[in-house]
């Protein structure tokens, strides 16, 4: 069983071409750690929306995430609301799901506090 500290005790690690592209039971084995997130792009990407009481502590929480995608060198496309974040990654080097997807999103559910 693959837990979320194992996923976020991970580094982003440089990865380019195709061959780093996760497969579909290496997939459901780290989404199945990481609940609230969901497929999205036809399994090229994974989202999640996080919720927040207002603004600010909505805009704390991103910039919070960009200050990992900057240590990572590994960054989500982000939508942000009043109350609400929706983070997606995928890792376009690679052309779908790597390793970085879910070691990012793993950091990112310890950043909220789930
Ligand atoms: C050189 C650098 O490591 C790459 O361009 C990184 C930067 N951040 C990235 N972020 C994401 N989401 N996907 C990538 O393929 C990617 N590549």
């Amino acid at each position: 069983m693959t837990t979320i500290n194992e996923l976020a005790d991970r580094r982003c690690q440089p990865l380019k071409g195709p061959q780093h592209q996760l497969d579909a039971p290496s997939v459901s084995a780290r989404l199945s750690a990481l609940p609230g997130w969901t497929l999205a792009d036809e399994g090229k990407a994974i989202t999640r929306t996080f919720r927040f009481k207002d603004y600010y502590r909505t805009m704390a929480f991103v910039n919070a995430l960009a200050y990992v995608a900057h240590a990572e060198d590994h960054h989500p496309d982000l939508g942000v609301h009043y109350d609400r974040a929706v983070v997606r990654y995928s890792t376009h080097d690679v052309g779908g799901l790597s390793e970085n997807d879910f070691t990012c999103a793993a950091k990112a559910e310890l950043l909220a506090g789930e």
